[in-house]
This record gives C-alpha cells, structure tokens and sequence, in this order.
C-alpha cells in the first residue's frame, strides 16, 4: 500500500508502551512497518498534583494531541479513557480495540479481611472522584487518600506507605502481568466510560491511514464505548467527575448502567436501561435526560463544579 513506517506516539509508561506495542503487532500481522515514538505529557510529569486538580481534561493527551498535529507522529494511542469527550480540532479516533476487563479491582496490602468488618476504618489510595465517591458509598467509615502515577509507581506507593488497599483497572494490571496483585473484582463499581479500551487518534484528514489502521477497529467496543462516552459527554462530566457508566451487548441488546455519586459518597444516583442494539445511538442521550430530572443529580453536578476538590 505503499506506506512509509506508521510513526506511532505513545507515553513511555510502561501500560502504555504495552499498548502502543499491541497496536504496532497488530499492524505488522497487515504487512506494516511501525516505530515507537515515546512522548512525555503534563500526567507524567507533574506526579504530586490530584488528577482532577490538573485542569482534568486531556493531562495525558495533549502533547500526543500536538505531536499529530506537528506531523510527528501519525498516529497516537491511548487508553480511550483518558481521551476528553472533546476531540481537538483537526483530530478524529480512527480506530477502537477489542476491551480488555473492563472492572475496576482492589489491590490491599494486608489480607482483605477489613472489606467485612464494619468496624474497621480502612485507608484506601485513589485519586479518582469516581472511584473515591463509589468507594464511600460501600464503606462509610473508610478514609480516601491520594495516590498518583502510573500502575507501577502506585503499585510501590501502596507498598511503602501505611495504607490497606488502592484500587486500580483491571485492564491496566492485566496487560503489564500484574494481575497477581489482585485481590478482589469490584464488581458491583461501575468503571470509567471506555475503561479497558484503547484508541488510536490520527490527524483527521489522512484517510490513508483510516483504512489501515481501521484493520484493527472492534465494532462492539466502539458501539459499547459510544454511549458511555456520550452519557459523560452530555452530563458534561469531564474525566474527573464521579461519574460511572458502562455498556455491553447482550443477546443484541445493549445493556447500560451508570452512576453518579457525590464526593463523600453519601449521595448517588444510579440509572440503568436496555435497547435493542439498533436504538444504541440515542441510548446515552435518553439515559442522560433521564438522570437530569432528578434534582439530587443537578444538586450533585453543581456542587461538584462549583467545588472541583
Ligand atoms: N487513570 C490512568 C489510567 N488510564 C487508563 C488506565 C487503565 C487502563 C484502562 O482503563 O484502559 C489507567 C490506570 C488506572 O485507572 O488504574
């Protein structure tokens, strides 16, 4: 197809690198050539600032984002989670891969007794408003703290500081091998929108490398991550709002649910609805409407904008 080497930009984390190497394999299985072109942004550098007090949206896309635009790469992937609702001028996802465990997972450094004794006051790691306000809703009485950086530096962090548990993507874990350190599925936690998928973003006027790199597109995550993406979008939640929302086919229904919680976790709203997969586009803005009837919701979003901390 006469391609020169695709030029793939990638942090050099090492979940990252893994799914910037996924891609490159499933390029060559096509006859591509690739190289790796490694990338620092604001989320790996500024390491001691809460994610959600970073400016939240695209800390760890933006400089991939210029990059592209640059002609310095030519494509760009990413975990779909971290991608702003809000694609960047002049830049399109060209293509979705195939979810990874979409859960998230409870990593404790002791034995995870303290999950059923009530008395117990947990100190559990996260950043995540989402899963911080998820998280207090099931223990009341535990106690949040932050922890930053990439799935090894939290990893270490959990190990050296005085604390019971952090919770991480099951995803992220899988795919570096250190799934071993799982101690239970949080299956009743609704994951990030597009949580365990990843996206590759191009520059939006190369359909030369659509046709490509669409070889590797997994139609049922995209339609999945679709409506849980528009449902943010349309609570205009950004990705530090502790907002959770999952899709997945089933018997050719899509089956959505999500949630929106207050920080403390006292407050949260759940919704959950079924569509025949042909109605999916609409699914997310009907749900979203849905939600905003409420008054504990609109009450929720405005004291989370007001009060982003
Ligand atoms: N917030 C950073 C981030 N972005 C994507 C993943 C995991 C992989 C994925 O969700 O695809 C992680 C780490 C985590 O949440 O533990």
């Amino acid at each position: 197809m006469g391609f020169k080497t695709i030029r793939i930009g990638t942090r050099d984390s090492i979940l990252a690198t893994w799914q910037a190497e996924h891609v490159a394999a499933g390029l060559k299985q096509h006859g591509f050539k690739t190289e790796l072109v490694f990338i620092k942004t604001e989320g790996d550098q500024v390491l001691d600032t809460p994610l959600p007090l970073l400016g939240g949206k695209g800390v760890f896309t933006k400089a991939l984002d210029d990059a592209l635009l640059r002609d310095e790469v030519d494509i760009a992937v990413h975990s779909f989670k971290d991608i702003p609702t809000q694609t960047p001028e002049g830049l399109a996802v060209i293509a979705i891969l195939e979810r990874e465990d979409p859960r998230d997972v409870l990593v404790a450094r002791k034995d995870a007794d303290f999950l059923t004794d009530p008395e117990y006051t947990a100190t559990i790691a996260t950043s995540s408003h989402r899963r911080g306000g998820q998280w207090l809703g099931q223990y009341p009485k535990h106690r949040l703290t932050d922890i930053r950086g990439n799935v090894h530096t939290r990893l270490r962090k959990l190990n050296e500081n005085n604390w019971d548990g952090a919770i991480f993507a099951a995803a992220g874990l899988k795919r570096v091998g250190l799934d071993g350190n799982i101690s239970a599925y949080l299956d009743w936690m609704i994951p990030a929108p597009a949580q365990g998928a990843v996206a590759v973003m191009a520059r939006d006027n190369r359909p030369d490398l659509n046709r490509a790199i669409g070889l590797l597109h997994h139609a049922t995550t995209a339609l999945c991550t679709r409506v849980e993406r528009r449902f943010l979008q349309v609570l205009e939640g950004g990705c530090s709002a502790p907002l959770g929302a999952f899709a997945e086919m089933y018997g050719g229904q899509v089956q959505f649910k999500a949630v929106l919680t207050s920080l403390d976790g006292h407050r949260r709203e759940e919704i959950a609805m079924n569509m025949p997969v042909e109605h999916a586009a609409s699914m997310a803005d009907r749900a979203a409407e849905a939600m905003m009837e409420r008054d504990t919701v609109m009450d929720i979003l405005a004291e989370i904008r007001k009060d982003p901390e």
